[in-house]
This record gives C-alpha cells, sequence and structure tokens, in this order.
C-alpha cells in the first residue's frame, strides 16, 4: 500500500541521509514516526527508513535494537542518524508485511491459519520475545501489526518505540546462560550482519550523523559504551522532569476529572502513546501503554510497576487471534476493554490475583459481579485443549503465573503432531503491506464511555468512583 508523500519532506533535505539513499515511498506511519522504503546505493539493497518524531520513543528503539541485534526474530537496525535539532532516523531492514495482514489475510480463505503455520509463527513470535526478556526489554507494544514478515515467512518483532530496558541487560561477564538468543526456527535469515550497530552514548544525539558496523566490539568495551549511554538517557530523563508533566502515576483509565472523560472522545488509540513521553519518577512506569486490544490487565488498572508479563498477556491475544482471526479483546474504550475482560476471566479478585486490590484504580473503578464469566473456551471455539490451555497460561490475572515465552519455547505442544511447518512453507500474503493494521486499529480506538452502557460516577475522597453495569 503507497501513501503520498507527508508535507513536511524533511528526510528529503538531509543530505547525510540522500547521499547514502534513495528514497522511494513513504510505505506506513504510526503516531510517532513516518517509514519509507528506500535504496541503499552503495549495493541496492532495500531499507526502510523509520524517521521518529519523538525524542524518547527514538532513543528507547535504538536502545533496545542495539542490545537485540543478533536475535533472528528482531528487526535489524543496520544504522541510525541522529542530530540534535532532527529528527532521528533509523535505518531497518525493509519487512513488506505484517502478522495483521497475514490474519486478515487468512479470514478471505476457507480453513484460517493452518495449525502448523500458527506453531511456527508463535515459535518466531517467542523466539524474538525471548530475546528481549532475556535482556529484561519489554517491548509494551506487542500487537500482530508489530510483527513484521518478509516475503520468505520469517517474522521479527519491531517498533520497540515504547520498550523500556527494566534493568541492565542480562549477559554481564561470566553467565553465559543469558547470551542471545535462542537458536530455534530461525529458518531462511534476511539479517545481513549479526550486529552492525553498537551503542555509542557520544553520538545520541548531539553530535550527530550516522553510526554504523562495528563488529566484534569487546565485551568490556560494549558494556562500558552502555553504561555511558545509560547516564546520558538518566540525564535526559530528569531535565525532562523538570519541564515536562510527569507520567509516571497517570493511568489509561479516568482518574483525573470527568472531563478528562470528555475530552477523550477524539483519541485515538495511539494517542497515550503520543501522550506518554515515557518519563519515569523513581523508577515508576506509566501505565498508558500499548494498543488497547493487547494491553494487561495491570495496566488497565493503572499499575506503574508492572513487569515483562505485560508482553505475555499481550501474547495471549495474539496467539487467540492467530487461532481463531478474531481479536480477543476488541475494547473499545478502556472501560470496554476491562469489562469483556472481566466478562471472560471473571471478576478481578484477591482469590485470583493476591494484593490486586493495592492497583491504582482497583478501588475506582468496580463491576457488577459477573456470575457466570464466559470463560476463554468459550471464545477458542473448535480449538484443542492444548491450544486453550496456553491461552489461559497467559492471559490470566495474576502477572506471577503467566507462562514466560521460554516456557513455552519448550512447551509440548510445538514437538507434537501437526508440527511446525517450515518457514518456507508459512503463507505470506502478497498483496498488504504494513500498514493495513492501522485501518484495523481505528476500531480500538479511545472513545466515549458512550457505547459502554450503564455506569454510575461517585465523587469520593481521591477523586471519583465509577461502577459499571
Ligand atoms: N522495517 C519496516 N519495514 C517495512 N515497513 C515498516 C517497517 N517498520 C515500520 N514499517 C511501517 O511503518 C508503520 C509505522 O511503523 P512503526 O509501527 O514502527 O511506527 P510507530 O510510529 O512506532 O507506530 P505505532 O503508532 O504503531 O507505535 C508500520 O505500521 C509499517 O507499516
Amino acid at each position: 500500500m503507497e501513501h503520498p508523500l507527508p508535507k513536511s519532506w524533511s528526510i528529503h533535505t538531509r543530505p547525510e541521509i540522500v547521499a547514502k539513499y534513495e528514497i522511494l515511498e513513504r510505505v506506513g506511519s504510526g503516531a510517532y514516526s513516518d517509514v519509507y522504503r528506500a535504496r541503499r546505493l552503495s549495493d541496492n539493497l532495500i531499507v526502510a527508513l523509520k524517521e521518529v518524531h519523538d525524542y524518547q520513543s527514538a532513543f528507547r528503539e535504538i536502545d533496545a535494537l542495539q542490545l537485540l541485534q543478533n536475535c533472528p526474530n528482531i528487526v535489524v537496525l543496520h544504522e541510525y542518524f541522529w542530530r540534535e535539532d532532527e529528527d532521528a532516523v533509523l535505518v531497518l531492514e525493509f519487512l513488506r508485511t505484517d502478522l495483521a495482514a497475514v490474519i486478515s489475510d487468512a479470514k478471505k480463505k476457507e480453513g484460517g491459519v493452518r495449525v502448523g503455520e500458527v506453531k511456527r509463527w508463535m515459535l518466531q513470535i517467542l523466539c524474538g520475545l525471548d530475546a528481549c526478556h532475556r535482556n529484561m526489554i519489554v517491548h509494551r507494544d506487542l500487537k500482530p501489526g508489530n510483527l513484521l514478515v518478509s516475503d520468505d515467512g520469517v517474522l521479527k518483532l519491531a517498533d520497540f518505540g515504547q520498550a523500556r530496558i527494566l534493568m541492565e541487560p542480562g549477559f554481564d561477564g561470566d553467565n553465559d546462560d543469558q547470551q542471545l538468543p535462542v537458536e530455534q526456527n530461525t529458518g531462511s535469515q534476511a539479517n545481513e550482519t549479526p550486529l552492525d550497530v553498537v551503542p555509542d552514548a557520544h553520538s545520541l544525539p548531539d553530535q550527530g550523523f550516522n553510526k554504523q558496523v562495528v563488529e566484534d566490539m569487546d565485551r568490556e568495551e560494549y558494556l562500558r559504551q552502555l553504561v555511558e549511554l545509560k547516564a546520558k538517557r538518566h540525564a535526559m530523563d530528569e531535565n525532562d522532569k523538570e519541564t515536562n508533566t510527569i507520567d509516571g502515576y497517570s493511568s489509561c483509565l479516568a482518574t483525573g476529572t470527568i472531563s478528562d472523560i470528555d475530552d477523550d472522545t477524539h483519541r485515538s488509540s495511539y494517542s497515550y502513546n503520543a501522550e506518554e513521553g515515557g518519563h519515569d519518577t523513581n523508577g515508576a512506569l506509566t501505565s498508558c501503554v500499548g494498543t488497547r486490544w493487547f494491553r494487561a490487565p495491570e495496566l488497565l488498572y493503572g499499575s506503574t510497576d508492572y513487569g515483562l508479563e505485560i508482553d505475555l498477556w499481550s501474547l495471549g491475544c495474539i496467539f487467540s487471534e492467530l487461532l481463531t482471526l478474531d481479536p480477543l479483546f476488541p475494547g473499545i474504550s478502556d472501560i470496554d476493554q476491562l469489562g469483556r475482560i472481566i466478562s471472560v476471566l471473571g471478576n478481578l479478585t484477591e482469590e485470583v490475583w493476591p494484593s490486586c486490590s493495592k492497583l491504582p484504580d482497583y478501588k475506582m473503578i468496580s463491576f457488577a459481579k459477573i456470575e457466570n464469566p464466559t470463560g476463554l473456551e468459550a471464545c477458542l471455539p473448535n480449538r484443542s485443549a492444548d491450544e486453550i490451555s496456553i491461552v489461559k497460561r497467559l492471559v490470566c490475572y495474576n502477572p506471577a503465573n503467566r507462562a514466560t515465552a521460554m516456557e513455552l519455547l519448550n512447551d509440548k505442544y510445538f514437538n507434537e503432531e501437526p508440527l511446525p511447518l517450515p518457514i518456507s512453507e508459512l503463507h505470506v500474503p502478497l498483496e498488504d503491506s504494513p500498514g493495513e493494521w492501522n485501518e484495523y486499529d481505528d476500531m480500538g480506538s479511545d472513545s466515549d464511555f458512550g457505547d459502554f452502557g450503564h455506569f454510575k460516577v461517585e465523587t469520593t475522597g481521591s477523586g471519583f468512583s465509577m461502577q459499571f453495569s
């Protein structure tokens, strides 16, 4: 799908970029970015140039991708361009389509996605996610549209603009167990080089120009640069704290005033991202991340100290969607999102998740008692017990009970008949390109509460509470 060129043509006027790349067309855009297909002049390689308009988002994406470059299921960052007064431009491998297109294409055909294909897609997602989580990187925006797919069927996690590194990466010196990545289902690897960009604190972003191929940097130097990079980011965050609204304690729910609810009508599902800024206070995270349909309940209840498990919830929703071809919880507002989850899983109580009542918004939002939750089985008609079991191990309230990517990689489901198909046998849609997701995702826009039915608002000491029936 070709998009018209945007009015602001900044990328076309940057000499350091046009000296190396011929920009062919715009292929997509997100809340923070415009993405172009381009040709590298030196060798005609087709790449994606991602012009990122948000400073934090660019920083996060570069930071995370640099740590993950030798995983076959993570998009390759070839190099990046960044100067203080300009948007960052990331040079990524070009991947023509995505899992959202695979799913929508399967809907047009009889039979959906075959089990052997589902397994191979899942193994590839798990491999990429395992690499993230081993490095304590939480992606925070997993959804089919961010799982890009090459023409030969290799799936890669992309769009790390919301990713956070929860602590230092897991390869600290002696522990070889924690090296990247799992060597499974690599298939035909499209990557050129395993590691062609490394952190360079001096380049982010004040000195500018491009950074590229530094292979075989020794680990000590790598870690030294990483520490510098982090120090720099910390300084930036401190600076931002002084000048911006801190969002570390904000919730995706209407925890503010009633007028916030009214103002909500014009928001897109990505507006939280745009608002986020991503600044933390005292290490708290923001709950306003991800695309609603894939957002874990702890985020919907305003958690700011969540962990990697939010990605596992999203993964469960993606797996379910691969199986049924429909989104599991297609909420039309955040409250509707929670309502849908509760109608399937039942009310969130201390019995199912001890300490859930400490979630920031737990007492502010209450739902009528659901006597007979429908259960996940009902959402997955005609699917096998193993498949339902995996969805249940991911889509569960208590984050501590969610299966990890590593556990699932070793699950018997993937070793039983029908076996995962080879990557070369995966059906990759020919005509759909990344970007279709945007149409699909508009359905998840943040609207007001009008569509949700009856609710009662009461003022309380700390603001207000809402009771939904
Ligand atoms: N490596 C790539 N190859 C081809 N197309 C890409 C690539 N990366 C991104 N795109 C296209 O550009 C669009 C926007 O990219 P991306 O999702 O990374 O940006 P974003 O601004 O972070 O978006 P979002 O609003 O989803 O957070 C994607 O939906 C996809 O269509």
